[in-house]
């Protein structure tokens, strides 16, 4: 089950059609705010108090400058702190609601990010095409796209500005250099070797996968040389995956005396069932292109190896469904993981919500003017 706030992402339906999970507490006396836990709720606090504070300095200033009290000034600063308040309050909530974890569960994103920051290298690059499709690129050929520190901090930018590109309908994520991604640097494995500075980077790249899991774009993996430990539980956090001749996924967790922690354990159980999971998780199973269309993990094998070829042609698949108006797309996505993720009530009303955001709306009228019939 989803919490309310994260139901409400899955498209503006209101919190009470929501269903309650992902650990976050629920208040029922607190109205509205029912679905804060309680740091975020000491955070609106704390910065109601500091706005109250500025307020009445503010006031003072007025009062002593005008000789009263300068009400139509105040009224602005009133006016302007209120919308600061409501915008700080709704990037508190779009953050929260899109992640699995924060204060409560013990989760200190600052020292954690501060933590991976000590481990440079690569990058993860964007672009924003016309088309509405964005390219990632796992950037670190050097060592197979291993995901160092700084990469982890750039995965979780580039996602907070996919989040705020409203022009957006699709997304392909891809490794430089003819391969995909070997997982975590195992510098940075062996550098944060133990049990709390390894569940504070699972608890990072699970909320940020969980981000782009949600994100409203519809996703696709290319999946090119080899998908290894992380790489191949980044490839299940993406709608679809496409594997090029050659390609191997592999969950080498067990080989390393792990599972998988940045959620494709979970998502690898939705996407290929239980006992297929299983079987590729014990056996640290290699994957090729054909077994993993034969299990429902990629989509389809494409014809070239080459970066430029591969990128052309995933372009062109994912262009299939990305056709038409952004706003339709979208919540087309949005529905779709509503229901995956919701229960069946909450997804009904999720989908109703969805439904209502687009009827009567321009691409709707739009299409009952032109295009009436579909033979
Ligand atoms: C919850 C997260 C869990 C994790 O992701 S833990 C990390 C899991 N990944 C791994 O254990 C991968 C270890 N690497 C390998 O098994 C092999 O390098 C791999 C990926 C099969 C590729 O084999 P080959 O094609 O023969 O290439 P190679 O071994 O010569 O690699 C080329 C250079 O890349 C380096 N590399 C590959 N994966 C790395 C990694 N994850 N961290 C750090 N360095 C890595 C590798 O050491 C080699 O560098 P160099 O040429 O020896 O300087």
């Amino acid at each position: 089950m989803l919490d309310a706030a994260t139901s409400h992402h899955l498209l503006g339906c209101s919190p009470e059609t929501s269903v309650v999970m992902l650990g976050t507490a629920t208040y029922p006396c607190l109205g509205p705010f029912s679905v804060w836990s309680p740091s975020m709720l000491a955070d609106l606090i704390y910065v109601c108090i500091c706005v109250c504070i500025y307020i009445y300095n503010i006031y003072i200033f007025f009062f002593f400058l005008t000789g009263h009290a300068g009400n139509a000034c105040l009224e602005m600063v009133i006016s302007m702190w209120k919308n600061l308040l409501q915008t700080m309050k709704e990037r508190i909530l779009q953050q929260r609601r899109m992640s699995v974890y924060n204060q409560a569960h013990g989760y200190e994103e600052e020292l954690v990010k501060k933590q991976l920051q000590q481990f440079a290298g690569g990058s993860i690059n964007l672009t924003k095409e016309d088309s509405g499709i964005g390219i990632l690129t796992l950037n670190n050929p050097k060592i197979m796209n291993a995901f160092t520190g700084t990469m982890m901090l750039e995965l979780q930018e580039r996602v907070t500005e996919l989040e705020n590109w409203k022009d957006g309908k699709g997304l392909i994520i891809y490794g430089a250099g003819n391969t995909f991604c070997s997982g975590s640097d195992l510098n940075v494995v062996k550098a944060i070797s133990n049990s709390q500075d390894g569940m504070n980077m699972c608890m990072f790249m699970q909320n940020t996968l969980t981000r782009l899991m949600r994100l409203p774009l519809i996703t696709v993996a290319l999946v090119q040389g080899k998908a290894i430990g992380g790489g191949a539980e980044l490839i299940t956090a993406c709608d679809f995956r496409l594997m090029t001749p050659g390609s191997e996924i592999r969950f080498v967790h067990k080989l390393m005396g792990l599972v998988p922690g940045w959620g494709g354990g979970a998502r690898l159980v939705r996407i290929v069932g239980s006992r297929a999971a299983l079987k590729l998780l014990s056996g640290a199973t290699r994957v090729d292109p054909e077994r993993a269309l034969h299990l429902g993990l990629s989509e389809e094998t494409l014809s070239s190896s080459d970066e430029a070829g591969a990128l052309e042609e995933a372009r062109a698949w994912l262009s299939q469904y990305t056709e038409g108006p952004a706003s339709v797309i979208r919540a087309t996505k949005e529905m779709v993981a509503a229901g995956r993720e919701l229960l069946l009530e909450a997804a009904l009303r999720t989908e109703k919500d969805i439904f209502g955001t687009l009827w009567g709306g321009p691409a709707n009228l739009q299409a009952l003017a032109t295009r009436p019939k579909h033979k």
